[in-house]
């Protein structure tokens, strides 16, 4: 080899040099990819799926159904707390199911349950136990249901904390110990089960006004970075969303007595249809993807609070290993601004 080739006195001469170093690391972080990355398994087969979604009778939950049934699940058992809400649901997807167009197979059965899941835990797992006999196992769960409060902490009941808990948290942990040992034996490598956790980008920043909210949000990313651990080795995959600010009835309800510091903070990230979101977040679960984000915020928040979790795909690995100290950096300049933001509304 005519080492002068390499030498870095003529100015096109690094040229081949840089294209070679480039071309290793690119091939050395590949290699590191496919070794270490936990491979993903698509959900190819959805007329073989029952899905059972919480929070399917309103907002992002019930764009997951119109998805569920877009996409032909087999059946979809929608549970709420709501007896008139959940029939009205029943009627408008059933209707929904059967002008579905392209129709290669049997429209989607809709199944509604009327379950409070803040109750016992026994009582919901008889509930659901006989649901499941009377029609058939669980092979994909979507964890939708969820309520926020927005109050500064001085303001914030000492049950509010227990009730963003039991609502955001408890509701997600309950099914997951009730179906996981179903959902666990139901995958297959080829069409594996799966468990949607909808966290929130309020689960990945404390944001001003929601020390109650942003902690069951939290915890659900504690929960969720152990569980995968339990199912590594297991055809079920879990994906946890972190959606920003979605346009639904309960966004409504939540906006009254919001304090302005945390609308100012939250607005940033924009507010997304619920279409948008349920869509995307059916999609990450289809194509088996870990974590879902939404935008340039949450791509970076996603990527800034990595942490020990695991890494999914590629471009996140290289964002995360290679960048982070830039994205951190940014991250701090965003708490600035918060906190600058806080302190004026302070005076
Ligand atoms: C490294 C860069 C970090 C970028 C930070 C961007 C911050 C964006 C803050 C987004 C807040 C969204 C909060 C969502 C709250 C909803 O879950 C809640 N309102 C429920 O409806």
């Amino acid at each position: 080899m005519n080492l002068e080739y390499f030498s870095m006195s003529g100015p096109a001469y690094p040229l081949p040099l840089i294209a070679v170093i480039l071309s290793c690391s690119i091939a050395l972080i590949g290699l590191i990819c496919a070794v270490l990355l936990p491979s993903r398994r698509k959900i190819r087969d959805w007329q073989a799926t029952h899905c059972l979604v919480t929070g399917g009778s309103s907002g992002i939950g019930k764009e997951v159904v119109r998805n569920l049934i877009r996409r032909g699940a087999k059946e979809i058992t929608i549970v709420a707390r709501n007896k008139a809400k959940l029939s009205a649901a029943q009627k408008e997807f059933t209707t929904y199911a059967r002008s579905r167009p392209n129709q290669s197979s049997a429209p989607t059965v809709i199944h509604v349950l009327s379950l409070d899941l803040s109750l016992d835990f026994g009582v919901i797992e008889e509930s659901i136990n006989k649901h499941v006999a009377e029609t058939s196992a669980i092979t994909n769960l979507f964890l939708c249901a969820g309520s926020a409060l927005a109050r500064v902490a001085t303001d914030t009941p000492p049950t509010s904390y227990h009730s963003m808990m039991s609502s955001n948290f408890y509701t997600c942990t309950t099914l997951i110990k009730i179906l996981l040992p179903s959902l666990a034996a139901s995958g297959t490598s080829s069409n594996p089960s799966s468990i949607l956790i909808t966290s929130s980008a309020a689960g990945q920043i404390g944001i001003y006004g929601y020390t109650a909210y942003s902690a069951s949000k939290f915890a659900l990313k504690g929960y969720s970075d152990a569980l995968r651990l339990e199912l590594a080795g297991k055809a079920c995959n879990l994906t946890i969303a972190f959606p920003p600010n979605t346009d639904t009835p309960g966004f409504e309800e939540e906006n009254k007595g919001k304090p302005e510091v945390t609308k100012y903070i939250e607005d940033g990230a924009g507010l997304w249809t619920a279409e948008s979101v349920g869509d995307g977040m059916v999609d990450a679960v289809a194509k088996g993807y870990g974590f879902k984000y939404f935008g340039v915020d949450g791509w970076m928040l996603h990527n800034v609070t990595a942490g020990m979790g695991e890494v999914d795909n590629v471009g996140d690995f290289v964002v995360q290993v290679f960048f982070g100290g830039l994205l951190r950096f940014i991250g701090i300049c965003y708490g600035w601004m918060f906190r600058g933001i806080a302190k004026k509304a302070a005076k």
